[in-house]
């Protein structure tokens, strides 16, 4: 278990509600569903309510000083199928990455993959007490784009299981396009956390509000203050 999700969660009852994709940018066909993820009738495209209210915010904002750029959204809900079937995917990825034979691997060799699969998805658990972020509706991965629609390049793909995702990773350069790279990281950071978003430790395209991962960093942040998460599994 990890500790953000020993949080509480007294679930609001918002609903979730469609990303009006017209207003932000979106990568179609959707990344997983390119995959023939499980969604059936659900779609990623849908939110809580108050998650979107804020998300036009750090749009808003971002456009105070970058006008006509967007937030692209990458994904945003996502059920515990479609959590399951992508922690299955990357796994079954980084065996294939590394040329490696799962016959021939001790439990051992496996267990350090599904760490590294782990550092970067969450369990796709069913108890209710620990959701996984995107299944709350709470939770989007998302990057920018400039006012010709092009991607902003920050130094790596969405998604990739490495050290290169964290998001200080090229904190320290001093080099071009890396110093690029942290510049527009922390352009992302800045828009998200003004509208009250919280960013996964190891993921600098991962944002949040209101669900538990959101109450751990902001209680770590106000340790004067008490935190709950509003949203669970939906
Ligand atoms: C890996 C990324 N797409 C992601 O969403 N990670 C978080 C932690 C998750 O699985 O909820
Ligand atoms: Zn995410």
């Amino acid at each position: 278990m990890k500790p953000y999700q020993k949080i509480p969660i007294l679930e609001c009852g918002e609903p979730l509600t469609p990303i009006p994709l017209e207003k932000f940018a979106a990568q179609t066909p959707h990344a997983y569903q390119k995959l023939h993820a499980p969604y059936g009738k659900l779609s990623p495209y849908y939110l809580r309510e108050t998650v979107l209210e804020n998300l036009i915010q750090a749009q808003n904002q971002l456009q105070q000083t970058h006008p006509h750029w967007r937030i692209l959204i990458f994904d945003a809900y996502r059920p515990v199928a479609v959590q399951q079937f992508m922690v299955d995917y990357t796994f079954t990825e980084l065996v294939n990455n590394q040329q490696l034979n799962l016959e021939q691997l001790s439990q051992t060799q496996i267990d350090e993959l599904w760490q590294q699969v782990y550092q970067f998805w969450a369990v796709p658990s069913l108890n209710p007490n620990t959701p996984p972020p995107h299944s709350t509706g709470a939770a989007i991965d998302i990057t920018l784009v400039d006012e010709n629609g092009n991607l902003v390049n920050m130094g790596s793909a969405i998604d990739e299981i490495s050290p290169v995702s964290y998001p200080d990773y090229f904190a320290n350069s001093n080099d071009f396009p890396e110093k690029q790279y942290h510049a527009d990281r922390q352009l992302l950071f800045q828009v998200m956390r003004s509208a009250n978003f919280q960013q996964h430790p190891n993921e600098w395209w991962h944002f949040s509000y209101g669900d538990q991962m959101w109450a751990w960093l902001s209680q770590q942040q106000q340790p004067n203050q008490r935190f709950t998460a509003s949203y669970g599994r939906i």
